[in-house]
């Protein structure tokens, strides 16, 4: 492991109102401040202007239209008298977005100007021009730069992290500065704490700075500490698929949301956060992610679980099915399928209790129908539009018969308000069809849903055939409906999978086939395969080959999270070849505390002490257990000091202090400032289990300032030297 003092030699100058540079930086910022309070309060006013003006005119015009429905030229022209007003307050609407955009671009502005200041010389002998650079860009009333958003093109000077000659892209073009300086600003508000010349290039003083920070309970932006190599990540260009391979603490998820951010920044008009999935391994970890994104200004994305997106695609019974699958037998479903024709069992009828609503023979007549377009997503798609209609047609012939009209006489008034919101009383023959047909739609909703779900096709049984086996697994039966039918959503533009290396290869196939035209970003640490049947990353190359066409690599190997003296213990854990590249910022902390116990009683003792210890600690205590029945033998063991332990299985969200129990599947992607690892024995981690190595790494790693490890009986061979 490289070993990097610098985190010794950070230290805060420019802090001193004598400092000319301090106080030129001070009145700039006081300057620009004032110029964004001045601002808010105008778009403010601007609003509230706009906002009556608007209300003022939809009343005039609305009072100018006559009403006039008397002949068709009349009525035709009522309608363009609405559409005029319609008109008119979508470009109010059109005009109050702009303001608001400026306006939530000024709040944000308002809590923290900027972090950075660039100067670029683009021609020599011209004097360099400043900028500078914050969460938000924001320009005055003569269009004058006030502050430059992090995500412009010139702001990648700014996180090049080297002074002199540099560049940048813009519209496809590289250009050639010069980077005169490069100033980081520690500022709340308007008042300035500090500022950092970066002089050396590796040094990035406010980064020290911001790790220097004690934990907190929710993730926080990276935005003006992002570095160099995360950069590359953040501003990857857009690639069907990028694996992103980066050791635990180097910043991943910090990277993921601010790569989320630029892709919102990037294309502001055509992204919607609803066309951006990220699939995070659990909730606990959606709410300690979840500030992030709005704290830069932006929405979040569609936030989903693997259980989550499994229940909104497959029955309930095979979402919750957990048997792993091979790949292979996916790609062998897109080779039997090349041959697929349905036959006469392959449909399934559809009923209400027993009212037959979609018979067998319908079905097949209508399969016979389409019999020259080939089985697959065009055939089915031709199919269920006609068996909608059969459906519409069949629910009209029972709504037109006599027991509907008999059940809706005998209905109370209460139960007629309740099923129409007003009282059953036709007053012709018409009338009462139309509120048959009402009552059956209702009934039968579910019915047109199982039309629309393919539910009227046996994707078990055709499964079961095309393969030649006794029975389908959930994933074979989702990718086969997916083959068969074309269910997907096609208006997915990004999926991002946090801790990929947590999936199957047949779990990910799934993903990339399902979300079919959008371009995915996997995030993960192969040590950190916690499961069994997981994907290597050779093999999440190899699905996202075949089904994306390629991807491309970048990797993280700086440890922001935990000291020295901790990734000096989990890096122990890698390879020869992969602990050499490996290296921390953080400052140095206490060493790692490793204590065994040949006896239960003394253990007991040492294992009370350690968590009594850790109650009263500063800042949150973990202790980790790989499985929940670990964790009710740790109960066993501490008795009465057990009490007060927060239990996450029941949690909803992380405590700032105290200390509490949690398995390492909840723990997987969050950090404590303390860790203690109850059990680290040689039968809790067996060597010769690689998956035993990966837990007691991705344990180790939570912690950003203290590890300690218990051991009843003999210590894991992993940790002796
Ligand atoms: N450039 C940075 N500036 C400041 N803090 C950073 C930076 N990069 C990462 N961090 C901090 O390091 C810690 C680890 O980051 P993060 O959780 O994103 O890492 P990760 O690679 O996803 O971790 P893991 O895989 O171990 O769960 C967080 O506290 C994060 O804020």
């Amino acid at each position: 492991m490289q070993e990097n003092t610098a985190a010794e030699d950070a230290q805060a100058f420019g802090t001193s109102p004598d400092d000319p540079v301090f106080v030129t930086e001070q009145a700039h910022l006081s300057e620009v401040y004032a110029e964004l309070e001045k601002m808010r309060g105008e778009l403010v006013r601007k609003m509230e202007a706009t906002s009556a003006a608007a209300a003022r005119d939809k009343l005039d015009l609305l009072s100018e239209i006559s009403n006039d429905f008397t002949s068709d030229t009349e009525t035709s022209e009522t309608y363009a008298s609405y559409g005029a007003v319609n008109s008119v307050i979508d470009s109010y609407n059109a005009q109050q977005e702009v303001t608001a955009d400026k306006l939530a671009r000024c709040r944000l502005l308002l809590r923290q100007p900027y972090f950075a200041k660039v100067a670029l010389q683009f021609k020599p002998g011209q004097p360099p021009k400043e900028l500078y650079i914050g969460a938000a860009g924001i320009s005055d009333d003569n269009y004058k730069r006030l502050v430059v958003d992090w995500r412009s093109p010139v702001a990648e000077t700014y996180y090049n992290q080297s002074n002199g000659a540099t560049s940048y892209v813009a519209n496809g073009r590289t250009i050639h500065v010069d980077l005169a300086c490069r100033r980081q600003f520690d500022i709340e508000a308007d008042t300035l704490h500090a500022y950092f010349d970066t002089t050396v290039a590796i040094q990035d003083a406010l980064l020290l700075e911001s790790l220097s920070h004690q934990r907190t309970a929710q993730m926080k932006a990276i935005t003006a500490t992002i570095q160099r190599e995360q950069n590359e990540v953040v501003r990857h260009e857009d690639v069907p698929a990028l694996l992103v391979a980066g050791i635990a603490g180097s910043g991943k998820t910090s990277v993921l949301l601010q790569r989320i951010a630029y892709l919102f920044y990037q294309n502001r008009t055509e992204l919607d956060p609803s066309e951006v999935f990220l699939i995070t391994p659990n909730p606990i970890f959606r709410t300690y992610i979840e500030n992030v994104l709005p704290d830069m200004g932006e929405r979040n994305p569609e936030t989903l679980t693997w259980a989550e997106f499994a229940s909104r695609v497959m029955p309930l019974d095979k979402a919750a099915e957990k048997k792993s699958v091979p790949v292979d037998a996916l790609w062998r479903i897109d080779e039997a399928i090349a041959n697929l024709e349905f036959e006469d069992d392959d449909f399934r009828e559809l009923h209400h209790g027993n009212v037959k609503l979609l018979g067998i023979n319908q079905i097949r007549k209508v399969n016979a129908k389409y019999r020259n377009v080939p089985a697959g997503p065009h055939r089915a798609t031709l199919m269920r539009e006609d068996l909608e209609d059969a459906l519409e047609a069949r629910v009209k012939q029972l709504a037109s018969g006599s027991a509907v009209l008999e059940e809706l006489e005998g209905m109370t008034l209460n139960e007629q308000l309740s099923q129409f919101g007003e009282p059953y009383a036709p007053v012709d023959e018409k009338e009462a069809r139309d509120f048959a047909l009402r009552l059956l739609q209702d009934r039968y909703q579910g019915a047109f849903r199982a039309v629309r779900d393919d539910a009227w096709l046996r994707i078990d049984r055709i499964g079961m055939r095309l393969l030649g086996e006794k029975s389908l697994s959930a994933l074979e039966w989702l990718y086969l409906k997916m083959a068969i039918t074309g269910l997907s959503d096609a208006y997915a533009k990004y999926v991002m999978i946090d801790e990929v290396q947590d999936y199957s290869a047949a779990q990910l196939a799934v993903l990339a086939r399902f979300f079919r035209r959008a371009h995915f970003m996997l995030l993960g640490d192969e040590n950190q395969a916690i499961n069994p049947n997981t994907a290597s990353f050779a093999e999440v190359r190899e699905v996202f080959t075949r089904l994306r066409g390629g991807i491309s690599t970048c990797s993280l190997l700086t440890s922001y999270r935990s000291s020295p003296e901790i990734t000096e213990i989990f890096a122990g854990l890698l390879p020869a070849e992969q602990r050499a590249k490996i290296s921390s910022v953080q400052r140095a902390s206490e060493p790692v505390r490793v204590d065994c116990y040949g006896n239960d009683d003394e253990y007991a003792a040492a294992l009370r002490e350690a968590v009594a210890h850790a109650k009263e600690n500063d800042g949150l205590t973990a202790i980790v257990v790989p499985w929940k029945h670990e964790a009710k033998r740790l109960r066993g063991f501490l008795g009465d000091a057990a009490d007060d332990l927060v239990d996450m299985e029941t949690a909803a969200e992380l405590p700032t202090n105290g200390a509490m129990i949690i398995t390492l599947q909840l723990a997987k992607g969050l950090e404590f400032d303390h860790v203690i690892v109850p059990d680290a024995s040689a039968r809790v981690f067996p060597a010769d289990d690689r998956v035993a190595k990966n837990r007691l790494y991705t344990t180790v790693s939570r912690a950003t300032r203290s590890v300690q490890i218990l051991c009843r009986g003999e210590l894991t061979p992993l940790l002796k030297k």
